[in-house]
């Protein structure tokens, strides 16, 4: 190793050439029986920054960002949360039989630089940002940063895919109009992506919903726009294998994104969120529906609302790093790659 490495007594995450895991010609994360995982500067899963590589399949964004809260702050920490309890991840996921990184080249975007005091702003560089990345040929996995970043996520995604599939896990609905006369906030995403036309009606389903609303005229708006309603207490009731075959059924091989809101977890499994609701999925719950997708073609997937300043022994961290892992992995198995 360390005749790679042109100053082998310093931390050797910061040179160009640390040692990495390589398979099937991808570039993958600094190899950590090599180098300690927990040295360094952490990028996704010790993935190779977007500069390291000629061309990314897959790039992990973070987007420091939560502006459009309406309960507790702090979502703007989310991505540098996920990437140091990412750190442990490792190269092979046996539940899926797969290499994540070795199928694809994955790599870290690093954070988009957006306006923290104004949303129209932020939304309008976000979108046009991640477009470019999207109309590439990149699909994205992005770490939130608050549920408002979905719209502009979607914008770009409709744009080169067109209307898309959407799964939404969460506690909420996220489709209430405006919140003192706003438009754009974190419990409104998908009401304005509906009216955008940004998704394929036929095939939009929140998972995971639970908690009080604002009355029943929630659920009925809801119903009109299109969404499927599998609440945290039908996981419950009827189980991951039920509810995988009902989602499937509906997506079909329709291009679907992927929405979590770290939310939909329980708050034992996820304390560091901004609107925790007691009676969520647990996080073994949230990985065996992802996995029960293999095959699917996942177009793009967000992770968000991870607010480390109410975590509590990174378990909000580590339970978002796996879920990006296993939709990184969702992105390697599509069956039309
Ligand atoms: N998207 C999240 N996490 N929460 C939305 C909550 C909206 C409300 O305060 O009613
Ligand atoms: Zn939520
Ligand atoms: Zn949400």
């Amino acid at each position: 190793m360390t005749d790679q490495l042109k100053y082998p007594h310093l931390p050797s995450t910061l040179s160009a050439n640390a040692p990495r895991v390589v398979s099937g010609g991808n570039i993958g994360p600094v190899n950590s029986a090599l180098v300690p995982r927990f040295s360094g500067p952490a990028t996704f899963a010790l993935l190779p920054t977007i500069q390291e590589v000629e061309h990314a399949d897959v790039a992990v964004i973070g987007v420091p960002w939560d502006a459009g809260v309406s309960f507790r702050p702090g979502a703007r920490f989310g991505p540098e949360h996920i990437r140091s309890a990412s750190r442990l991840l490792r190269p092979y996921n046996p539940a899926l039989d797969v290499e994540p990184f070795g199928l694809q080249q994955v790599v870290d975007g690093g954070d988009v630089a957006i306006n923290p005091f104004n949303i129209n702003e932020a939304i309008e560089v976000l979108q046009e940002s991640t477009g470019q990345l999207v109309r590439s040929g990149t699909r994205l996995v992005t770490l939130g940063g608050d549920h408002t970043i979905a719209l502009p996520l979607l914008r770009s995604v409709a744009e080169t895919h067109g209307p898309v599939a959407l799964l939404h896990f969460d506690a909420h609905l996220d489709t209430w109009d405006t919140y003192f006369g706003a438009e754009y906030t974190h419990g409104t995403p998908f009401r304005r992506a509906v009216e955008e036309g940004l998704l394929d009606t036929e095939a939009i389903c929140h998972v995971g919903t639970r908690g009080p609303l604002y009355g029943h005229r929630d659920l009925e708006d809801d119903r009109r726009f299109g969404f499927g309603i599998v609440t945290s207490a039908d996981v419950f009731r009827k189980g991951v294998d039920e509810i995988v075959a009902s989602l499937r059924d509906r997506i079909g091989d329709r291009p679907l994104y992927i929405s979590i809101d770290i939310d939909v977890l329980d708050p034992a499994h996820a304390p560091g969120t901004g609107t925790p609701e007691a009676g969520g999925l647990t996080s073994r719950e949230l990985l065996e529906i992802l996995r029960g997708l293999k095959g699917i073609n996942v177009v793009g997937a967000d992770v968000v609302e991870v607010a480390p300043a109410y975590d509590h022994a990174e378990l909000t961290g580590v339970a978002a790093s796996h879920v990006a892992y296993d939709l990184l992995s969702l992105l390697a198995l599509r069956d039309n790659k």
